[in-house]
């Protein structure tokens, strides 16, 4: 298209008298030819650089589309990415946590394990260092537990420990920690307790021991339990007193059973 659209009629008209045999001697027959040449090549020259802007525009208007469409799938393709990222990122924390928790609880009771109730001493041995703060920490094995499994096998053992556990904890207060030592045997952990505030609780987890009525698939289990307990002794190592309340458990042990003895 050409900006000459309205000139047709002219242009039509010169190109009519050019041709006319009777004006082709005329004096302005020739300057006129020449400017209708020129006119002429001056329309081509617009049309073409018409159609190159037009060709442009089209191109540009390509270029952008194709852009766009590129930036929309890098764009979904991040959102990908990340989802994925996140959902990898919280499964590895699920992960991690699962882990810290199995690395510091028992399997069958979901007590403390040993590791967990050493880290726990750690901590209460420098506040006793920094603060003097007493604890106590009171070792207990249940009696004649191979009987148990003898008897009835040892599922019935191991759901009379988780039972038993259960029992334990709700006889503690919530700072008190009660974690599986080893197969029947626990260490219950007393922060901020001496010896003497200690007593009480020792005689109160041997008879919840003895009040403890176990009822699994038609058995019915009656316990009891041996304690040893012993207070920190400022200079002494978390060994030593674990060593001291062991000793006094061994003695119950040997006076009977069914009783706590606090450590010499
Ligand atoms: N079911 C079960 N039994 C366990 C587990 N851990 C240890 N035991 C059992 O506990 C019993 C401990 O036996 P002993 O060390 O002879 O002690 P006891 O029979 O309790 O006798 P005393 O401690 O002397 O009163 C063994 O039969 C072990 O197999 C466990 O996780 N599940």
């Amino acid at each position: 298209m050409t900006g000459s659209g309205g000139d047709a009629p002219l242009l039509a008209d010169i190109a009519e008298l050019l041709e006319h045999p009777d004006y082709q001697d005329h004096p302005l027959h020739a300057a006129l030819a020449e400017l209708y040449r020129r006119h002429l090549e001056q329309e081509m020259r617009v049309e073409r650089l018409v159609a190159i802007a037009d060709g442009f525009q089209r191109t540009a208007q390509e270029d952008l589309h194709a852009t766009r469409h590129e930036l929309q799938r890098q764009l979904r393709r991040q959102r990908k990415i990340t989802h994925i990222a996140d959902r990898y990122q919280a499964l590895l924390g699920e992960r991690n946590e699962a882990l810290l928790g199995e690395s510091h609880h028992d399997a069958l009771t979901g007590l403390a394990n040993r590791r967990l109730m050493h880290e726990y001493l750690e901590q209460l041995l420098a506040a006793k260092q920094r603060h003097h703060r007493p604890f106590t920490v009171a070792m207990i094995d249940i009696d004649h537990f191979k009987r148990i499994n003898d008897q009835h096998g040892h599922a019935v053992g191991d759901q009379a420990l988780v039972l038993l556990t259960e029992a334990l904890q709700d006889a503690l207060r919530t700072n008190d920690l009660c974690g599986r030592w080893g197969g029947e045997e626990f260490l219950v952990i007393l922060p901020e307790t001496t010896l003497e505030q200690a007593e009480p609780l020792m005689s109160r987890l041997c008879q919840c021991m003895r009040q403890l009525d176990i009822h699994y698939q038609g058995i019915h289990l009656n316990l009891t339990a041996s304690m040893g307990v012993a207070e920190h002794r400022t200079r002494e190592s978390i060994e030593q007193t674990l060593q001291r309340a062991d000793k006094a458990l061994l003695q119950a042990k040997r006076e009977g059973r069914d009783r706590w003895l606090a450590a010499s």
